[in-house]
C-alpha cells in the first residue's frame, strides 16, 4: 500500500515536474521532449503548423464561395430590373427565398422556356389550366412552364424550338418552324442576352465523291512536293560544314592560327551549335553524325578553359590537369590526343596526354611528371587504376574544371558505367561536363544525369526523326546461309577492289576470335589485309591503326574496337559480318565511312536466322543487296584456304561465336539452336567436330546439358594468379572479356585480380588458355581464396607470371602445386 502511494505520489510529483518543465522550456524556446500523444517537438511543430495551413485554407475557400455568390447576386441583379434596387443596392447575396423568388419570375416571363432545366421537372403542360400567373412558393414544382390562353399555349413555339421530338411535335411544324426562326433572332427575354442564344448547327453541304477525289489527289501532290522540298534541304543541309568562321566565335587567336594552319577555316555544324553553349560554361549532351567533327567540337572549349584556369591559377604546388577526356578505347584516345595537338600548337606550356591500357605504369607517371598536361585523355580503366593506386593523380584531379565523355552513350553503357561513376565520384562537383556521341538512345539520356547538371542542355544536330546515319553512304543488307559468308566477304571485296582502285576497306566481325580467322582466311587468299582486335599487343595495334590512317587499297578486318570514333580517313567500304550488338553498334560502324561529308558504302551481311536485326534499322535507308553468285574455282580455293588455318584460332572462334550468340537475348535463349548454329559454324569453317567446352564454363553459359554441346573432361585446373599491373593493367573492352574469358575481381579494392583456368597441359606447351569466370560458385570462392594467398605471397612481386616464356610457365605449375595443397 505505501509502496503503491509511494509509487502514485512519485509519478504524480514526475509529471508536475515534467508540466514544469515543458511551460520552462517552451519559455526558454526549447520546450519539452514529448507533447501529447507522444509527438516529438518537431512533429508536433508540423501538427500545428498544418493545421494552421488547412484553416487558412478553408478560410480562404469560404472568402471565395462569398465573393463568388456576391457577383451572382449582382449579376442577376443587373438582369432582373425588379431585383436590381434591391440587390444591387446591398450588393449581398439574395436570401434563398429571394432567390427562389427570382427565378419563379424569370421563369414565368414569356419566352423563358428556354432557360429551363431538364432537372426541374417534366415540360408537359400542367393538366389544369390556370390563368393565374402569379407566384405561389407552396406549390412552386407545381407550377407550369408554359402560361396557357384558352388551350394555347403562350409562347409554345419557342418550347417546341429548343425540345425538338417533344409531345408538341405533332402540332403544325410549318408555323413551328416560321416561329423558330423568330425565336432565334429575338431570343428569350430572360435570357442572359446575346450570349444565351443557341444558334443554328451549320449544314455541311454534301460533297460529291468526285470532288472529295480531286481534293484528296491535289493533297497528294502537296505532300509529294513538300517531301521533294524536304530532301532537297536536307541534302542541301547534309554539308557538314556552316558558314561561320572560327575567327568568329571568340576563341583564342592562336587557336585560329593552329586550326587554319591545320586547314580548317569554317565551323561543322556541330560545332557551332554547340561552341557557344561550351564557351558559357555550362553542362551540354550533344548529338551528331558520326565524322562530322566533334573531336574539334570539344577540345575548343576544353583548350579555353585550360588558357582561362591557367591565367587566374599561377601558384599551384601541384599542376593540375583542368580538362579530362574520357574515351572508350585507346585508339581513340590516341587520336583525340593528336587532334587535340595539333590545336596546340601555338600554345605553348600547354600539353595533352593520354593514359591507356598496354602501357608500362611507371612510364606512365615518368611522362605524367615531365611532360606539361593540363589535359588528359584516358580510357576509364587505366585512369581507375591510377585513381586506385594513390598515384598522385587523384590530387591533380582536384583541381579539374571540364570534364567530357566522347562516345558517351558506350562509356554510360553496363561495360564501363561502374568504372565511370567510380571516375566521377573523385572528381569536384564544381566542374563543366560535356557529352558527346552520334547515338543517344534514350535510356542514356536518362542517366546522363550521373554526370550532367540538371540544367544541362542538349544540342541534337540531327534532328527528331531524320535518318541518324550519313546520306551518302549507301547501304545495304545480304541474308545468306552463314556457311557461305566468307566466300561472300571475299566475293564482296573483289568485286570492290575491281570498281574501286584506291579502296580502303574495313571488315568488321562479331568477337576478337572470329576477327582473327577472317583475317587469316583472307591472307591465305592473297589480299592485303591487317587485323585489329584486342587479343593483339599495344604496340601492334597502334602500328596498324597508324599504318591503315595513312594507307589506301588496304582491309582491314577488325573487331568493334574500331568501330567507335576512329577517323580512318577515305574508307570505301564497311562490311559488317553478322549482327552487331545493337543498332548504335550498327551506326558507328557504318560511321567509318562517308566521313566529312564524303561518300561510301555499307554491308550487312547476315544469316536468315539474324534476319529480325532488321527491323531494329527499319528506319535507316537499306537497300536488300543481291545475291551474288559464287564463282565454284573461287570456293574451292576459299575451302583450301580455310584448311591451312590453324586448329586453335578455328576452335578461339567457334567458342568466341557461341559465346557472342548466346549472350545475345534474341538468340542465346533458345539453347538448343543456338547450339545447333554454331555447330554448323564449326562445320564450315572445317572442324571435324565441334570443340568441346570446359564444364565449368558450359554451366555458366547454360549449354551443359544441351544437345550437341561437347564438355571437356581431364585434369580441371584452376590456376589463379595476380597478374602485375604492366601486364593486365588494361582496360579491356567488355567484348575482350567474353573473349578472353578474363574475370576482374576485386578484392580489397586497390588491387587487381584476374583469375584464369585451364588445362595443365595449355600452360605448358601453348599460350594460356583463358575462361570466363562468373557467378559466385564454390570454384570462384576457391579461386578468391587462392588469390588471397598469392596477393600475400607475392605482395610487391612486379613480374608477369604467364609470359610467352616457358619458365614462367613452369612458375604457374609450381603455384598449381600450392593450389592443389590449399584448396
Ligand atoms: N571545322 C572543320 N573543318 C573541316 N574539317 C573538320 C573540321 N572539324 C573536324 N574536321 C574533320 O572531320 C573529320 C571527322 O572528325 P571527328 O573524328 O571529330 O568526327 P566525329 O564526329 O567525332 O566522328 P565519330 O562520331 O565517328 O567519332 C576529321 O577528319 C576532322 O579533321
Amino acid at each position: 500500500m505505501w509502496g503503491w502511494m509511494l509509487g502514485e505520489g512519485r509519478r504524480v510529483v514526475c509529471e508536475v515536474a515534467c508540466t514544469r518543465n515543458w511551460v520552462a522550456l517552451r519559455h526558454m524556446g526549447g520546450g519539452p521532449r514529448t507533447f501529447p500523444g507522444g509527438v516529438n517537438k518537431w512533429k508536433w511543430k508540423r501538427m500545428h503548423e498544418k493545421f494552421a495551413r488547412d484553416k487558412q485554407k478553408r478560410l480562404i475557400e469560404q472568402e471565395k464561395q462569398l465573393y463568388e455568390a456576391r457577383i451572382r447576386s449582382h449579376i442577376r441583379s443587373a438582369l432582373s430590373p425588379d431585383h436590381r434596387s434591391a440587390a444591387a443596392a446591398t450588393h449581398r447575396p439574395l436570401s434563398p427565398n429571394d432567390h427562389v423568388k427570382a427565378l419563379a419570375d424569370r421563369f414565368l416571363k414569356d419566352g423563358a422556356q428556354d432557360l429551363w432545366n431538364t432537372r426541374d421537372g417534366p415540360l408537359t403542360p400542367n393538366p389544369t389550366p390556370t390563368q393565374n400567373l402569379h407566384f405561389r412558393p407552396k406549390h412552386s414544382r407545381g407550377y407550369r412552364s408554359v402560361p396557357e390562353v384558352g388551350n394555347k399555349r403562350v409562347g409554345a413555339h419557342k418550347y417546341r424550338f429548343w425540345r425538338k421530338g417533344s409531345d408538341d411535335s405533332s402540332s403544325d411544324e410549318s408555323e413551328s418552324e416560321n416561329e423558330s426562326e423568330l425565336s432565334l433572332k429575338t431570343g428569350s427575354s430572360a435570357s442572359l442576352g446575346e450570349y444565351d442564344v443557341k444558334r443554328e448547327k451549320r449544314v455541311v453541304p454534301k460533297i460529291s465523291e468526285e470532288v472529295e477525289f480531286i481534293r484528296q489527289e491535289l493533297n497528294k501532290r502537296k505532300l509529294k512536293q513538300i517531301e521533294e522540298q524536304e530532301t532537297k534541304e536536307q541534302h542541301s543541309n547534309e554539308s557538314i560544314l556552316s558558314n561561320t568562321r572560327f575567327d568568329e566565335c571568340g576563341i583564342s587567336p592562336n587557336t585560329v592560327k593552329a586550326l587554319s594552319s591545320a586547314g580548317y577555316v569554317h565551323l561543322t555544324r556541330v560545332q557551332e551549335a554547340s561552341l557557344s553553349i561550351c564557351l558559357e560554361g555550362l553542362d551540354a549532351l550533344v548529338k551528331a553524325k558520326t565524322g562530322t567533327g566533334k573531336s574539334v567540337a570539344f577540345l575548343l572549349p576544353a583548350i579555353e578553359t585550360v588558357l582561362k584556369a591557367a591565367s587566374s591559377n599561377k601558384s599551384e604546388r601541384v599542376a593540375p590537369i583542368y580538362v579530362l577526356v574520357l574515351c572508350p578505347t585507346r585508339e581513340l584516345a590516341s587520336q583525340i590526343a593528336a587532334v587535340a595537338k595539333v590545336l596546340l600548337k601555338y600554345h605553348d606550356g600547354i600539353g595533352v596526354q593520354t593514359l591507356v591500357g598496354g602501357v608500362r605504369f611507371k612510364v606512365d607517371l615518368k611522362r605524367l611528371e615531365s611532360d606539361p598536361c593540363q589535359i588528359l585523355v584516358a580510357t576509364p580503366g587505366r585512369l581507375l587504376d591510377h585513381i586506385e593506386s594513390k598515384s598522385g593523380i587523384s590530387l591533380r584531379l582536384m583541381g579539374l574544371q571540364m570534364l567530357v565523355l566522347d562516345e558517351a552513350d558506350h562509356l554510360l553503357d553496363l561495360g564501363f558505367r561502374k568504372d565511370v561513376e567510380k571516375i566521377v565520384d573523385c572528381l569536384p562537383r564544381q566542374r563543366q561536363s560535356l557529352l558527346f556521341s552520334a547515338t543517344i538512345p534514350k535510356e542514356v539520356r536518362r542517366i546522363s544525369q550521373l554526370v550532367l547538371k540538371r540544367e544541362h542542355k542538349y544540342v541534337d544536330t540531327v534532328g527528331m526523326g531524320c535518318v541518324e546515319t550519313p546520306v551518302k553512304v549507301k547501304q545495304s543488307y545480304l541474308s545468306a546461309p552463314q556457311e557461305s559468308h566468307f566466300q561472300l566477304v571475299h566475293h564482296i571485296l573483289r568485286e570492290h577492289i575491281l570498281q574501286t582502285p584506291d579502296y580502303k576497306v574495313i571488315v568488321f566481325c562479331i568477337t576478337g576470335m572470329v576477327t582473327s580467322l577472317m583475317y587469316n582466311l583472307l591472307r591465305e587468299m592473297k589480299m592485303n589485309v591487317r587485323e585489329m582486335h584486342s587479343r593483339k599487343p599495344q604496340l601492334y595495334r597502334t602500328r596498324i591503326s597508324d599504318e591503315f590512317r595513312e594507307s589506301k587499297q588496304l582491309i582491314l578486318v577488325s573487331s568493334d574496337v574500331s568501330s567507335r570514333g576512329m577517323n580512318y580517313p577515305d574508307v570505301t567500304l564497311v562490311i559488317q559480318v553478322g549482327i552487331p550488338s545493337d543498332r548504335e553498334q550498327y551506326i558507328h560502324r557504318l560511321g567509318r565511312t562517308g566521313r566529312e561529308d564524303k561518300e561510301g558504302k555499307c554491308v550487312l551481311l547476315i544469316a536468315p536466322w539474324e534476319e529480325y536485326f532488321l527491323d531494329e534499322i527499319k528506319d535507316l535507308p537499306l537497300q536488300e543487296f543481291p545475291l551474288p553468285d559464287i564463282d565454284p574455282q573461287a570456293k574451292l580455293k576459299i575451302e583450301n584456304s580455310m584448311a591451312k588455318i590453324d586448329n586453335d584460332i578455328k576452335e578461339g572462334a567457334y567458342h568466341a561465336w557461341l559465346g557472342y550468340y548466346n549472350s545475345i537475348r534474341e538468340i542465346g535463349r533458345e539453347k538448343t539452336t543456338v547450339v545447333e548454329l554454331a555447330n554448323r559454324f564449326s562445320e564450315s569453317i572445317g572442324l571435324q567436330r565441334p570443340p568441346a567446352l570446359f564444364r565449368k564454363t558450359a554451366i555458366k553459359m547454360g549449354l551443359k546439358d544441351i544437345p550437341g554441346i561437347r564438355i571437356r573432361f581431364g585434369a580441371q585446373l584452376w590456376i589463379c594468379c595476380w597478374m602485375t599491373f604492366e601486364l593486365f593493367r588494361t582496360d579491356f573492352q567488355l567484348e575482350d572479356l567474353s573473349y578472353m574469358g578474363l574475370c576482374v575481381l576485386t578484392i580489397d579494392g586497390s588491387s587487381i585480380f584476374k583469375a584464369l583456368t585451364s588445362d595443365l597441359n595449355d600452360y605448358t606447351d601453348a599460350e594460356p588458355t583463358f575462361k570466363l569466370l562468373q557467378g559466385r560458385n564454390l570454384a570462384q570462392k576457391r579461386t578468391i581464396q587462392f588469390m588471397e594467398f598469392l596477393y600475400v605471397m607475392f605482395q610487391g612481386v612486379r613480374t608477369p607470371f604467364i609470359t610467352d616464356q616457358p619458365s614462367s610457365n613452369l612458375l604457374l605449375v609450381k603455384l598449381y602445386k600450392i593450389l592443389q595443397v590449399l584448396v
